[in-house]
């Protein structure tokens, strides 16, 4: 297809495409931004929910708004909503603390649940960071050993060791969407649990956690759920197994009677268990208005987008960037993507900040990726292709200045793809 013919088919897509109108209930400009997969879009719900809440609420109920503007029991009212989103009924998932932090719950409490004879905690060798050393740090506290088995390989790697799997649901650099219902399928199978981290994939697609008798869950609100920078996260603890949840940090959040102060910890039952210390009120109450963007959204109708978006997005690279010049490292397979695209390239520091530059917002990890995260409720088709049409633009001018160096040079140059500009900080490169 000629340019013209892509910016002509972006315009159709846009045009017949259902989800468009959602795009409004968010506060955008015209930059293109691509970076929803680490902090989503400002919902236009936000501001006036906080300044109530900010005003009236603590301003002027003060202590009364524990009870009445319900803000004791957000955590699993918010938790609910979320819960709506990645397929699990009410009464199984909280909201607070960090990703981190619930992983930790969720890792230790799988590990007490699986029983003495079970050694092992597997981990996504390809780990989001945070999940891994978290996983080490549970073992090291429970006398089990981690041993780091690749996402896909993990059904085959369970045995009758194995306490726990620890995965995540779409690979954070590569946007690989992995097996959710076969792995967790195989972990039954080898009488083993495993614990679903669900950041890349919230809000972005379809989970399915009770459908598929998901034991455990976690992930964090601020992408594709735009709760706001360090939003409160969430634990899904499947019903049947919230009376064995033995949470390792037991806070009097979790207590079945918090203002009974007693000094024996009772825990509650239901979702309320994996509570810890007081929650994080204006944080939750920010994430509470962002949902409101969901209403009336069906969560396939995202699905089907987000595939055509990263479709179309390839589509127009394929055409636009000159061949060989990046290489895709998200699946082309549909069952395999998640909501991301992510390149690999040389210069990738350099060249994703010369199209932040220019408005086009996505992210680079080292050392060489490009990442472009499509959030289906406001990235329209036309942002897939001017994202395109600027790489390709950015990366000529990026060969022809490398070009026109004398040769040491040339070499010193691409020496420091893994450290643009001496660091990766700034808009686009977290
Ligand atoms: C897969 C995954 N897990 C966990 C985290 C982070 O956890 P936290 O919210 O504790 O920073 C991220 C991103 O920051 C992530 O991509
Ligand atoms: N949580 C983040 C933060 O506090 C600062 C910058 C980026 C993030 C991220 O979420 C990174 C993200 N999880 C990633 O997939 O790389």
């Amino acid at each position: 297809m000629s340019d013209a013919s892509l910016r002509e088919e972006a315009g159709r897509l846009d045009a017949a495409d259902g989800l468009a109108k959602i795009r409004d209930r968010f506060t955008l400009d015209e930059t293109v931004y691509l970076d929803g997969n680490s902090l989503g879009a400002l919902p236009a719900t936000v501001a006036p929910r906080l300044r109530d809440v900010i005003e009236r609420e603590w301003g002027s109920l003060r202590i009364r708004s524990w009870d009445e503007s319900g803000w004791w029991t957000a955590p699993e009212r918010i938790g609910d909503r979320i819960g709506a989103l990645i397929g699990a009924a009410p009464g199984q998932v909280v909201a607070g603390d960090s990703t981190s932090v619930n992983v930790f719950k969720a890792v230790v409490a799988a590990v007490r649940m699986a029983g003495e004879d079970r050694t092992e905690i597997l981990v996504d060798a390809a780990t989001f960071p945070t999940d891994g050393y978290l996983a080490e740090s549970a073992a090291r506290m429970t006398g089990r050993t981690v041993r780091p088995v690749a996402a896909g390989a993990m059904a085959d790697a369970m045995g009758d060791r194995t306490a726990v799997a620890l995965v995540n649901h779409v690979d954070y650099r590569t946007g690989r969407l992995h097996d959710l219902p076969g792995t967790t399928a195989a972990a039954h199978a080898a009488g083993a649990l495993v614990v679903w981290d669900l950041c890349h994939s919230a809000g972005a697609l379809p989970v399915g956690l009770d459908a598929h008798g998901v034991d455990l869950a976690v992930g964090c609100s601020y992408k594709y759920l735009n709760g706001g920078p360090g939003a409160p996260a969430y634990l899904y603890v499947r019903r049947d197994l919230q009376s064995r949840f033995d949470s390792p940090l037991p806070g009097w959040n979790s207590h079945a009677d918090p203002f009974g102060m007693s000094s024996d910890y009772l825990p509650a039952d239901g979702a309320v268990r994996g509570r810890v210390g007081t929650p994080d009120i204006l944080s939750l109450l920010a994430l509470d208005a962002a949902l409101d963007v969901w209403d009336g959204v069906d969560i396939a109708d995202v699905r089907a987008k987000s595939l055509a978006l990263t479709d179309f997005f390839l589509a127009c690279v394929e055409r636009y960037v000159p061949a060989g010049r990046v290489t895709s490292v998200t699946p082309a397979p549909h069952e395999h993507r998640g909501s991301q695209v992510a390149l690999r390239c040389d210069d990738a520091g350099e060249v994703m900040r010369r199209l932040t530059e220019r408005g086009v917002v996505g992210d680079y990890r080292r050392p060489d990726v490009l990442r472009f995260g499509f959030t289906p409720l406001y990235t329209r088709f036309a942002d897939a292709e001017r994202a395109a049409q600027v790489l390709a633009d950015v990366l000529r001018e990026v060969d022809e200045e490398a070009g026109a160096k004398p040769g040491p040079e040339v070499v010193e140059a691409g020496a420091e793809a893994g450290a643009p500009s001496g660091h990766d900080a700034g808009e686009g490169n977290r």
